[in-house]
């Protein structure tokens, strides 16, 4: 286990480059799998999770050149070869049961491993991704260490609606679709930024996907598909988190930001904590006018809320980023976490430095900002972005605070410590247990 050792107290003030969204970069990667030509990828991050998937395809023999210093991946699956009698898929990573689509169009069989879970945020399910697969043809057969998936020719186009609109069905829909025998139609469809971008790739590739940040998507399947390059965008998780590790420790932290299109809502945000986000010529930056407050609602007898949602609500992933706010922040906000059933269960850690939030029910947290904090040992649990939130609390700390568990942020940010170390901050990882 890793843990962070805090020592806060200090604004931080500079100016970041983010790096790729790993939720962009992993569905990306496993789309590779549907081409048998060369592909170039630029602003490939080096994080756990892009790891594990690079060693799967090694150990399958594709070919693979990674130079993490240029960010430029060479992936090319020539002589890749699949046994899912053999063959293992990455666990504890979401993305894992994206190279289902690309394993079954090439091999004929794939597999989704017992635990593709991801972060522990409550259910997550896998019937919906089952079900895709089940309309494009796959017959499914549970095995005492997985799902087998087996498919007989060329996957089957078809028309789906889904139960909710869910971001790694909705990849893994349009994956299938794009070499299926004719047109293929999903209501219900997922819009998210990095959806957008995985679609946009598939296109290079020579897919043919219409309706992409809607919520119907038409895929008319193509024989193959090419290979070509690709970059990648900036991950608006690292925009929005160097812009509140700014605000919740005083301080001035500029962020390139090409995509300031996707912020309204984010921005509208950030003000309800007292924080205004500038985006000018290419750079984000956030600013606070003395200590955080609470913008207060003119709608008698109600708590300023935070809800998040799929796209284009609030990103979900955020919502621990406005709880470390919140719980800096002279006032009460109620946050909604309205997709996931066990995400906001560390009320506890935040007591522990003296913050004052109260699980309202499954999906509900109320925070009661301003409190005196104090310096604190806690631990994260397998969640990358409370992670980054109980850092963002101790580092608005004067004194040494400890980080336990902090090992998810390195499933998603590369170089996060150094980033802000490179701010001013005091903070360094130690091995502990
Ligand atoms: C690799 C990847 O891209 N992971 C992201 C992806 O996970 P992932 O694609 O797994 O998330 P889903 O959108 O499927 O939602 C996860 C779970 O939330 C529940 N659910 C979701 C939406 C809804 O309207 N109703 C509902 O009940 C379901 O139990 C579902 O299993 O999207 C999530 C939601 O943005 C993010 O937190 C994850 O970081
Ligand atoms: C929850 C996340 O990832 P995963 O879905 O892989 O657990 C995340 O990126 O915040």
């Amino acid at each position: 286990m890793s843990n962070l050792i805090v020592h806060g107290g200090t604004p931080l003030a500079g100016r970041i480059i983010p790096s790729a969204n790993k939720n962009a970069v992993l569905p990306i990667l496993c789309a590779t799998l549907l081409t048998a030509e060369p592909v170039r990828l630029r602003g490939v991050t080096e994080i756990t999770d892009v790891k594990k998937i690079l060693e799967v395809f090694r150990n399958l023999g594709s070919s693979v050149e990674i130079d993490y210093a240029t960010g430029v991946l060479d992936v090319h699956h020539r002589a890749t070869c699949f046994d899912a009698a053999k063959d293992r898929l990455p666990e504890e990573m979401r993305s894992s049961i994206m190279l289902v689509p690309g394993l079954m169009a090439r091999f004929g069989a794939a597999r989704i491993e017992d635990d593709v879970t991801g972060c522990t945020l409550g259910v997550r399910e896998i019937d919906p991704h089952v079900e895709v697969f089940q309309r494009f043809g796959a017959a499914v057969e549970r095995h005492s260490d997985g799902l087998v998936l087996k498919v007989d020719g060329q996957l089957q186009a078809n028309d789906h609606w889904t139960d909710y609109a869910s971001v790694t069905t909705t990849e893994n829909f349009v994956l299938c679709a794009a070499l299926a025998n004719g047109r293929s139609t999903l209501m219900n469809a997922a819009s998210e930024p990095h959806v957008q971008e995985f679609c946009a790739f598939l296109q290079m590739l020579g897919a043919k996907i219409e309706g992409q940040g809607t919520s119907k998507l038409t895929i008319h399947g193509v024989e193959r598909l090419g290979g070509g390059e690709f970059t990648f965008a900036e991950d608006f998780h690292e925009i929005v988190t160097f812009l509140a590790l700014g605000a919740i420790t005083g301080g001035q932290v500029e962020v390139r930001n090409s995509v300031p299109e996707q912020f309204p809502l984010i921005d509208r945000t950030f003000a309800k904590f007292g924080v205004q986000i500038i985006h000018e010529n290419g750079w984000s930056r956030s600013v606070t006018h003395g200590p955080l407050k609470v913008k207060e609602p003119f709608t008698r007898n109600i708590l300023q809320k935070v809800e998040a949602a799929p796209w284009p609500y609030l990103p979900v992933d955020l919502l621990p980023i406005f709880v470390a706010l919140g719980v800096r922040a002279e006032g009460s906000v109620m946050f909604w976490n309205k997709i996931y059933d066990g995400a906001m269960g560390w009320t506890s850690e935040l007591s522990k430095f003296g913050g004052h939030a109260f699980l309202s029910d499954p999906h509900r947290m109320v925070t009661f900002g301003g409190k005196p904090l104090h310096a604190a040992e806690v631990e994260s649990p397998y969640i990358i972005r409370v992670a980054i939130a109980l850092l963002m609390v101790a580092a608005s700390i004067p004194g040494r605070s400890v980080i336990r568990n902090a090992t998810p942020i390195r499933r998603a940010h590369p170089r996060f410590v150094e980033n802000i170390c490179g701010l001013g901050a005091r903070i360094e990882w130690v091995e502990g247990d």
